[in-house]
């Protein structure tokens, strides 16, 4: 498997040993004082601080400062980063950005005779991102920078514009979920969209390494804590909306809110250009909301759809070639064309036809962006492990359930009139969005012959609870309405032992789908991440069950680790 599809050239592209420069070699010192001009916070020079105090670089977390940082101690759930001052002004912090409860935790936990130059705002985390980007030379006004948004699909979408904008010979950096890439080198990430602070001191980093476009992903808790704040985009993309992060959010109406600040010309962070998948009612309204009245055609929403609503760009029927290549006609305002994707589904000829769409706002050439978008892969969407057994086991990050329900259909689509049946080993995240885990067992339990409810991440929570929740929404679904063939619900905790479970009951034709954690290398319960890859897991799997004999137009090594 390529960790990365976009020029095919796999591990192989990648420059290994090499770290990715989190931040930029030069910065220009940036003065306490004009930051605190900026960002209208008051300045408190502690200990006799210098008001021309030089700031290089800003850090969120005390552990992580380097000399001459802006330490931002900001107020959290869990606790007050100003608790952590003295650890950031020992490690050189030269100024801290905190609130008014802050600078009175400063008094109490600062050694005596402490020279530092404090920025006080009753809502440091509202600043933090001019602040950032004012302190690594504003990157994004001389980079063009690309985010995508939206419930599902950010990832692939993302890739696929990489590979489109690389084919065009860009110099491209990559920011998401599964990692973040310049020019060959990745590392994982630990959040899809990162704080201000590391954005833009990467964003600056790229810049320093020659990257002139960057493709990043965008999420609504970002949006909403304001790690874009400061950052300048070109272009956003809206893939789609459905139930998610309601734990966050509370409605689905704030969480569209949170969302639509990449596109409504009155926000901050909104995108020069706006391109938006209007297959869901969602995105209709984002591309309604994204318009310029009385501005130039060429500052409108471009807009994109795979199904009946009219859209500059409108994919036609697909055609399903080999194991799940679609060759999709589509139309643009200057012609006609044929989108060829890997990826199978429906939905991913949304991803795809939106990617393609995306870059050419971003100036790459239609026929470029469709011929590098035709051989990329994305790690753990759908990903095939195969050790030559007769049927199909794939690793999958849906764990919301409208990603469970497009990829089921997908699936079932796949079988065709054939006797093959899917089984699908499903969990659902603790502390997160706990309305969505019936829903996900429900969606399951529409489109699977077998479904094994197991863990996902239950970090904090009581793994049996959750389970329990994705349990009932599974087994209210009434038999009319589950496959003919369909099984009654397994509940196996032990992630291990349920894919097992999945892998054993297989037969010639079927789908084994593993659903939910599709890159991630670890499972998280109770603060402890334990090694756990899905792929790997199931290779296992594969290996020790008994082996049988492959039938016909089994499944190639492809995707395969
Ligand atoms: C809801 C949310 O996003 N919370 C983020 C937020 O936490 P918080 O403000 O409550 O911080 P806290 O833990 O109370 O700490 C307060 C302050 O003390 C500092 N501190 C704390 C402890 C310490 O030892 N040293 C230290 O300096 C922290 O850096 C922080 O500034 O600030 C923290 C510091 O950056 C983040 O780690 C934390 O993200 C948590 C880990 C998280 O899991 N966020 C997820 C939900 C998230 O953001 N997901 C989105 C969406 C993904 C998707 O679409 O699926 C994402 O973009 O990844
Ligand atoms: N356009 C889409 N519509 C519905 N489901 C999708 C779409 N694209 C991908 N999916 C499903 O969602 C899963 C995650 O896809 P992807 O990583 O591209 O989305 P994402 O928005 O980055 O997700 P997340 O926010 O969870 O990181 C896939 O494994 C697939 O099951």
């Amino acid at each position: 498997m390529t960790s990365r599809g976009s020029t095919g050239k796999g591990p192989a592209g990648r420059r290994k040993g090499k770290k990715l420069p989190g931040r930029p070699r030069q910065v220009a010192p940036t003065s306490a004082t004009v930051l605190s001009t900026a960002t209208g916070a008051r300045l408190d020079l502690v200990g006799g601080a210098d008001r021309d105090t030089s700031v290089q670089g800003v850090t969120l977390r005390a552990q992580d400062v380097q000399p001459g940082d802006l330490f931002a101690a900001l107020p959290g759930a869990a606790t007050h980063g100003a608790r952590f001052a003295d650890q950031a002004v020992a490690a050189g912090a030269t100024a801290i950005l905190t609130d008014p409860a802050g600078r009175v935790e400063l008094s109490r936990v600062l050694p005596p005779e402490t020279a530092v130059a404090v920025l006080i705002h009753p809502a440091p985390r509202t600043v933090l991102g001019t602040v950032s980007a004012r302190v690594y030379g504003n990157p994004s006004q001389r980079l063009k920078l690309i985010g995508i948004t939206g419930t599902s699909g950010k990832t692939t979408t993302s890739y696929l514009v990489e590979a489109a904008l690389l084919a065009a010979g860009h110099s491209v950096g990559l920011i998401g979920t599964v990692e973040t890439r310049v020019n060959g080198v990745a590392q994982p990430s630990s959040l899809t969209t990162p704080e201000a602070p590391t954005l833009q001191a990467l964003l600056a980093a790229m810049l320093e390494d020659g990257v002139d476009v960057v493709v990043m992903e965008v999420s609504s808790h970002a949006l909403s804590l304001g790690r874009v704040d400061g950052a300048h985009f070109a272009i956003g993309a809206f893939t789609n909306l459905s139930q998610d992060h309601l734990d966050f959010h509370g409605t689905m109406r704030a969480y569209f809110d949170a969302k639509a600040q990449l596109f409504v010309p009155s926000s901050p962070t909104h995108a020069v250009r706006a391109v938006v998948c209007v297959d869901d009612e969602w995105g209709r309204r984002m591309a309604d909301l994204a318009r310029r009245p009385g501005e130039a055609a060429h500052l409108q929403p471009v807009t994109v759809s795979t199904g009946a609503t009219p859209a500059h760009w409108h994919a036609g029927p697909s055609d399903l070639v080999g194991d799940g290549t679609s060759h999709t006609p589509f139309t643009e305002p200057d012609g006609d064309h044929v989108l060829v994707i890997p990826l199978p589904g429906r939905y991913n000829v949304a991803n795809g036809l939106l990617a393609v769409a995306v870059a050419h706002a971003a100036g790459v050439p239609i026929s470029t962006a469709l011929d590098a978008v035709a051989s990329v892969s994305v790690p753990g969407r759908l990903q095939r492990v195969d050790r030559g057994q007769p049927f199909l086991a794939l690793v999958d990050y849906a764990h919301k359930p409208g990603a469970v329900e497009a990829v089921l259909a997908t699936l079932r689509g796949q079988l065709g009139e054939g006797p093959g049946r899917v089984a699908i080993v499903i969990g659902a995240g603790g502390d997160r969005d706990a309305g969505k885990r019936p829903l996900m067992g429900e969606a399951a339990a529409r489109g699977a012959e077998l479904v094994i409810v197991t863990d996902d991440n239950p970090r904090s929570e009581e793994p049996a609870a959750i389970r329990s929740e994705v349990l009932a929404g599974a087994r209210a679904v009434d038999a009319t309405e589950r496959p003919v063939a369909a099984e009654p619900i397994r509940e196996v905790g032990d992630r291990a032992a349920a894919i097992a479970a999945a892998i054993a009951w297989a037969g010639p034709g079927d789908i084994v789908l593993v659903a939910g954690k599709g890159h991630e290398a670890g499972q998280e319960i109770n603060g402890v991440k334990h090694p756990f890859d899905d792929r790997d897991v199931v290779a296992r799997a594969l290996e020790s069950s008994t082996p049988q004999s492959a039938p016909a137009g089994s499944v190639a090594a492809e995707g395969d680790r």
